[in-house]
């Protein structure tokens, strides 16, 4: 489990980022993330995994209070958790496979894994997590000769090699087409199902969010000013989290 207990975040320019933010997120959620730009949704996940430091308050993971981690705790506990970027954030000049292999960094060691070093597990590990994408046959390929739905799809076979027991996805599909989303938000609901990793993700599209979150959690001005499940949101409660009607721009549009 996953509790933000008074998590308040203030960037170093006095911003807070983060507004006293309680919250309790069960294994194997799958929690969608939704306000408006500059509502603090990405605050609120890269704070999971510390890429940025909360200032206020318990971020327990697992039990522990992760906020007063050491190095080398905090690197336990990032292992467990895979991030997925809107950037992909893949190594443009390697191939897919030896990208999806830096997954299993966290086991195999830098050293190693620069001579290329991977066991055979973990070589089948990455193979069997590209096939699960669906891009199984690209593996060879170089990194950046695929779409951007492919490239997605590699970061998230990326993350599959850590073994994770939850996922982060910052703005997953905020640079693809309406179709290609939704391949990309599909195969993250199928892992979920599939392997019960926690999953959370934020999204800049209604439709979207209505579609595949189990639960949602609207933020505004780095509050949490809604968190419920999906059935219980409505067009009411986006204009509310938004804190403005809902406009066409909204919607991300059908498959
Ligand atoms: N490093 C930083 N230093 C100062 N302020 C920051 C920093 N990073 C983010 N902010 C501010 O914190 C607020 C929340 O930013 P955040 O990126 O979490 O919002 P968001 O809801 O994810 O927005 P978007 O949908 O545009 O990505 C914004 O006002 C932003 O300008």
């Amino acid at each position: 489990m996953i509790e933000f207990k008074n998590v308040s975040l203030t960037y170093p320019n006095g911003h807070q980022g983060l507004k006293n933010v309680n919250l309790k997120i069960n294994d194997g959620e799958f929690i969608v993330v939704v306000g408006l730009s500059g509502a603090g949704k990405s605050t609120l996940i890269r704070s999971i995994n510390q890429l940025v430091k909360p200032t206020e308050g318990e971020l327990i993971i697992n039990g522990k209070d992760t906020l007063k981690c050491n190095e080398r705790q905090l690197k336990e506990v990032r292992r467990n958790i895979g991030m997925i970027f809107q950037s992909y954030n893949l190594v443009k000049r390697m191939s897919v496979l030896r990208n999806v292999l830096t997954g299993s960094l966290g086991r195999t060691g830098t050293f190693k894994s620069l001579f290329g070093l991977f066991s055979n597990e973990d070589k089948e590990l990455a193979m069997g997590s590209l096939a699960r994408v669906g891009i199984d046959d690209k593996a060879y390929r170089r990194a950046d000769q695929l779409s951007g739905g492919q490239q997605q799809r590699v970061s998230i076979a990326r993350a599959l090699t850590q073994k994770p027991n939850v996922i982060l996805a910052d703005e997953p599909v905020a640079s693809l087409d309406p179709p290609t989303s939704h391949t990309v938000m599909k195969d993250l609901k199928k892992i979920n199902k599939e392997d019960g990793i926690t999953t959370i993700i934020n999204l800049h599209f209604i439709d979207m969010a209505m579609e595949y979150a189990d639960r949602i959690i609207g933020m505004r001005e780095g509050e949490v000013v809604f968190d419920g499940p999906v059935s219980e949101v409505s067009e009411k409660t986006f204009e509310e989290i938004y804190g403005r009607p809902i406009k066409e721009d909204d919607i991300i549009g059908a498959e």
